[in-house]
């Protein structure tokens, strides 16, 4: 491998063009039920643009053995302390995983297994990001720009969003004292 040059520049949009574009954007409104401060959700305005996901969809959702690719963008903000996310997800078809791969920014990848263990990966420029099987993953911005991932997916995983949407991650990610920090969720 030596004498192989790395590329410094990842890829953004070379697969993002042509046909089987999906263009997502997720304003506050429709995050209502993942943040845990409803005064402070109450006072902001809903048609705050929290995230936009780009995906390209090669093959038919379902498909066994296909691939998709997508990048989401995560804007900077907070809902009283808690910083802008996505909603969060498991596979539907639950075994399935997928790489992340930071793009620009600072983030922190929540992770949660079925039992209910939450962890947290710090996300920088060029971190890539293995998420197992019947892990749900939710991805947080932690810094003061957007935060760019990319992400790689089995065309037949689907997204089941109810388990998070009612419960939430097992905790809860924060900022005190300017850091972000990882604490109980009190909603379970
Ligand atoms: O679907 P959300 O939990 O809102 O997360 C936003 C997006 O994050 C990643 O890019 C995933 O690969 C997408 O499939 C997902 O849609
Ligand atoms: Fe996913």
């Amino acid at each position: 491998m030596n004498n192989i040059t790395k590329p410094n520049l990842i890829f953004k949009d070379d697969l993002l063009t042509g046909e089987n574009i999906d263009r997502l954007t997720r304003k506050l409104k429709d995050l209502g039920d993942i943040f845990n401060d409803k005064a402070a959700f109450a006072q902001m305005d809903g048609e705050t643009v929290v995230y936009d996901v780009e995906s390209s969809f090669p093959v038919a959702h379902g498909t066994e053995g296909g691939l998709f690719y997508g990048i989401t963008y995560i804007h900077p903000g907070k809902v009283g302390q808690e910083y802008f996310m996505t909603k969060g997800h498991f596979h539907e078809i639950r075994n399935r995983g997928e790489y992340y791969c930071t793009l620009e920014g600072e983030g922190m990848l929540l992770l949660m297994d079925e039992n209910g263990n939450t962890r947290a990966e710090k996300m920088i420029p060029g971190s890539i990001h293995y998420i197992p099987g019947n892990t749900a993953h939710r991805t947080a911005n932690v810094g003061e720009q957007i935060l760019s991932f990319s992400a790689f997916w089995p065309s037949d995983a689907g997204h089941d969003y109810g388990t998070i949407s009612e419960k939430g991650f097992s905790e809860i990610l924060i900022e005190q004292e300017g850091q972000p920090v990882l604490v109980p969720n009190i909603k379970q």
